[in-house]
């Protein structure tokens, strides 16, 4: 899975974001900016409010308070309540866990789903949205998968379906929540790098959430650390992934250490039997 080279630009910018279910706040002021080029990874504890972060920047989680903007190439920054839901999907698009499985359909037919802004009406597919169908298979390895039926593929084969849908859709704006979930280790690996290269080689701006801290030491530019819905800390690799920060917000004891040979940062948790 490797990207090709396309010349994209968009941003996006959320500040002091307040996030409810009902009378719940579960997001209290938290900002991020997601810039071209670059990645910023979202991590934290269970239910801290990262999903629900990116939920609310992809236009389906209505906001208490705050601003999130998206620029484009040429433009201002604008206020994504103001766009229409056809313009904010040619800008920005989100890769969740939730999902019904159309089991009937032949997963060429649920990638096509990614064209939808790009197509006017009942007309075919163009020539453009073919090849971008075709492109955005052939980089999550799906291929070989086009006339199957969604109900007869796995978890994991699934989710690169769904994955393929969001790049179908070709925006600036790349959101993923756990794109690396039930993956095996090797799409789990190729799926890293085929978003490290959506960022270097199309310059998309790309907010990711991830789980495996170790996967976003190597990963991302810049990490937003969330805990109990407020972010905790912000910035470099270097500067949240301390072992301060992580034992405070994850509570239990973290070990942070540079990986001689690599330079990467290294995060281990140390179990009870460990301390013993
Ligand atoms: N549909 C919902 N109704 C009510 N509360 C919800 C709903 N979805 C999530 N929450 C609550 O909102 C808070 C934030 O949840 P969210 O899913 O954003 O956290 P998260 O950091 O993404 O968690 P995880 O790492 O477990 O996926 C949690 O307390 C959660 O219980």
């Amino acid at each position: 899975m490797t990207a090709h080279t396309l010349s994209a630009t968009g941003s996006m910018h959320a500040e002091n974001v307040v996030l409810r279910y009902g009378k719940t706040t579960v997001v209290e002021g938290a900002s991020i900016s997601l810039a071209p080029g670059e990645i910023t990874a979202l991590i934290g504890p269970n239910g801290s409010g990262k999903s629900t972060l990116l939920r609310s920047m992809a236009k389906l989680h209505e906001r208490a308070a705050g601003s999130i903007t998206l620029t484009g190439p040429l433009g201002q920054p604008r206020e994504i309540s103001t766009l229409n839901g056809r313009d904010f999907a040619h800008e920005v698009t989100l890769f969740s866990q939730s999902h019904a499985t159309p089991e009937g359909l032949a997963v060429a037919d649920i990638v096509a789903f990614g064209r939808h802004p790009h197509r006017r009406g009942f007309a075919g597919l163009s020539p453009e949205d073919r090849a971008a169908i075709a492109r955005a298979m052939d980089l999550t390895g799906t291929t070989n998968m086009a006339h199957k039926a969604a109900g007869e593929l796995s978890g994991g084969e699934l989710q690169r379906v769904w994955l393929a849908v969001c790049l179908a859709q070709q925006t600036n704006v790349v959101l993923l929540d756990e794109p690396t979930n039930h993956l095996d280790l090797r799409y789990q690996v190729e799926t890293l790098d085929l978003v490290h290269d959506l960022a270097r080689e199309n310059a998309l701006a790309i907010g990711i959430v991830l789980h495996d801290l170790n996967q976003a030491a190597a990963l991302a530019d810049s990490l937003v650390l969330m805990n109990h819905g407020q972010v905790h800390a912000s910035g470099t690799p270097a500067e949240v992934l301390t072992a301060e920060n992580l034992s405070e917000v994850y509570e239990i004891t973290v070990q942070v250490h540079t990986d001689l040979n690599t330079g990467m940062l290294r995060i281990e948790p140390v179990s009870r039997h460990q301390q013993r």
